[in-house]
């Protein structure tokens, strides 16, 4: 492995994103990859259970209800919280790219507390790619999709293979993920193109 860059900021060289042919349409809504995610499954009880739809170009957006659950401080959302709504929105850009990829680096900023009960409206887009590399940003912002900005991040995303995910899971889940009876479940759970 090379040393990681310091830097979120696309190299020379690197491209604009392509929205693919089959990707969703503009306000499609995306729906869980597995429901067992803690950012988007439907299953999965204290998770953020994230609504995102595609967006125009290499974009999605994105809605976050901030439960008691997901305090940090009393009252407010807990910044690793925060932090995974945007992680899980710029990793759905995958659908419009209809490419693999996991988070290698995310930098967030905090710029707004954020309390129980706000509906947080992301919004993410890809800004370049180079190679296996991918470079996204995404902004959360309270109450509606002009409100104030509260939360940002910037990310790399590294595009994988889909044994990464069989390879490296734990074998319970992989095998249950595998064996549900419904294909398109299994086929979303590991992999952008069912
Ligand atoms: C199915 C749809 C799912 C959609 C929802 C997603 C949900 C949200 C997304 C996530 O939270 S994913 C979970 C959190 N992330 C991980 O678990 C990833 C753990 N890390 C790894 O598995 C590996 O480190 C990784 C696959 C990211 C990279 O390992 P590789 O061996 O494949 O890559 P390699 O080391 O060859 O690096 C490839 C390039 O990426 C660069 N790179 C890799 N990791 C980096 C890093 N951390 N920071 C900066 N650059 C990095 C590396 O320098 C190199 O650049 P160059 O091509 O320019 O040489």
């Amino acid at each position: 492995m090379s040393a990681p860059t310091s830097s979120l900021t696309p190299p020379e060289g690197a491209r604009p994103p392509v929205r693919h042919p089959d990707a969703p349409a503009p306000g499609e809504l995306l729906g869980a990859h597995y429901d067992q995610c803690f950012g988007c499954g439907r299953d999965q009880a204290h998770g953020l259970h994230l609504e995102t739809r595609a967006g125009e170009g290499v974009s999605v957006t994105a809605v976050f209800t901030v439960k008691a659950a997901h305090q940090g401080a009393p009252g407010l959302a807990h910044g690793g919280v925060l932090a995974t709504a945007l992680d899980e929105t710029i990793g759905s850009l995958s659908w419009v790219l209809r490419t693999i990829a996991v988070t290698g680096r995310l930098e967030t900023d905090y710029v707004l507390p954020v309390p129980v009960d706000t509906e947080l409206h992301l919004d993410a887009r890809v800004t370049a790619v180079h190679g296996r590399k991918i470079y996204g940003t995404a902004t959360g912002r309270i109450g509606a999709p002009d409100g104030p900005v509260a939360v940002r991040a910037n990310a790399l995303f590294i595009e994988v293979k889909v044994d990464h995910f069989i390879e490296n899971g734990r074998d319970t889940e992989i095998r249950a993920a595998l064996e549900d009876p419904d294909q398109v479940r299994v086929a979303r759970a590991f992999e952008v193109n069912p």
